[in-house]
């Protein structure tokens, strides 16, 4: 199978659990979804939607009620079990906890698609084992026990794995759980090279929406009504990201890109000033609730100035040091 023609297709695909004794449990139907090589893909939608259920399915892990999944040129039920293992590669966000297992051996499980039946490394093996682990930035890692790393570095070692296994699509579910938002940021980025320069079809399911919003080149968006496929900034134009959650306190700004938490506002405000000290003032008082207008009469302003800020109401006028002492005045 040339590596350059796998994508994925998943046709009127229907997914969920046979449960013995009763009704199949069905999460997910009429599924239509594709992902194009060199392609990231972010799938999104509320929690105990499918997501989880939509992948492992994808990925091979559990058998699906009806419709038909393509990986390449191939039906996913025509590759064998060896065939799988060097096209589809799954992290999951599993907590892998086996006594004497290292961070190296969990990387080079990745290659088992590939060594002979002892599973002997070749020199080659070890090579593309130590540049995952390399990739994901866990050198010096490599003699620990997977008990005596922290969460996200077990998350980097299984995204290592997959890197290690080489495959054309790679599936990840909640890959970013676990890190603080500057290795989320990386390993969106890690991803994003895998996609862009070795071509790969990156399948990720993600809550860090407004990250992926930004990276990912494609969404694919389950909610009960519906799915949707297409660039983030599509889907923001056509309203599918205002509908994603149930919470109808859950709104999208659809000029800053962001989703954010709606509130009653307290009172509207007048703001005045200028560069990063009047976004971030902004920002603060619509954190605080606060409605900020330029043309209705507002219950108070507020002058940013170059080290303080001066709140105004009535003929009263006072000044504050920092954005902290101006809000817990207002409250
Ligand atoms: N083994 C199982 N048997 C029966 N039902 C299951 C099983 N695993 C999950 N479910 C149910 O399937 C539904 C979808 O779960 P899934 O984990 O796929 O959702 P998700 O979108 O990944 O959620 P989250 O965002 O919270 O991770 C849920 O209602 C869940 O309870």
């Amino acid at each position: 199978m040339k590596k350059e023609k796998i994508n994925i297709e998943l046709k009127q695909l229907s997914v969920g659990y046979k449960q013995p004794g009763e009704a199949p449990l069905e999460i997910l139907k009429n599924v239509n979804l594709t992902a194009a090589p060199g392609e990231m893909v972010a799938l999104i939608g509320s929690n105990g939607i499918g997501k989880s259920t939509l992948l492992r399915t994808l990925a091979g892990f559990q058998p699906w009620f009806a419709g038909g999944i393509r990986i390449g040129d191939k039906g996913l039920k025509a590759l064998g079990p060896k065939e799988t293992a060097q096209t589809i590669s799954f992290v999951s966000t599993e907590n892998i906890r086996v006594p004497n297992l290292s961070v190296f051996d969990l990387v080079a499980f990745g290659r088992f698609p590939y060594t002979n039946w002892i599973g002997m490394l070749s020199e080659e093996d070890t090579s593309i084992v130590e540049e995952a682990i390399e990739k994901v930035g866990l050198c010096g890692f490599e003699h620990r026990s997977v008990m005596q790393i922290s969460d996200g570095e077990r998350q980097r070692a299984m995204i290592a794995r997959a890197l290690a296994q080489d495959t054309p699509v790679i599936i990840l579910d909640e890959p970013t759980a676990y890190l603080d938002v500057s290795n989320k940021y990386e390993i969106f980025h890690l991803l994003q090279l895998l996609a862009g320069e070795k071509g790969k079809t990156v399948v990720l399911s993600t809550h860090d929406l407004n990250i992926a919003l930004r990276e990912v080149d494609k969404l694919w968006i389950v909610t009960e009504s519906g799915n949707y496929q297409g660039a983030p900034e599509d889907a923001a134009l056509k309203g599918w990201l205002n509908h994603l959650f149930k919470n109808e306190n859950i709104g999208f700004d659809e000029k800053e890109g962001e989703f954010f938490f709606k509130k009653e506002f307290r009172a509207k405000v007048r703001v005045e000033g200028e560069g990063l000290p009047l976004i971030w003032t902004l920002r603060a008082l619509n954190r605080k609730g606060y409605q900020i207008v330029m043309q209705a009469e507002p219950d108070f302003r507020v002058v940013v100035k170059e080290n303080c800020w001066q709140l105004e109401s009535g003929n009263t006028t006072i000044e504050f040091q920092s954005i902290y002492r101006l809000l817990a005045f207002l409250e």
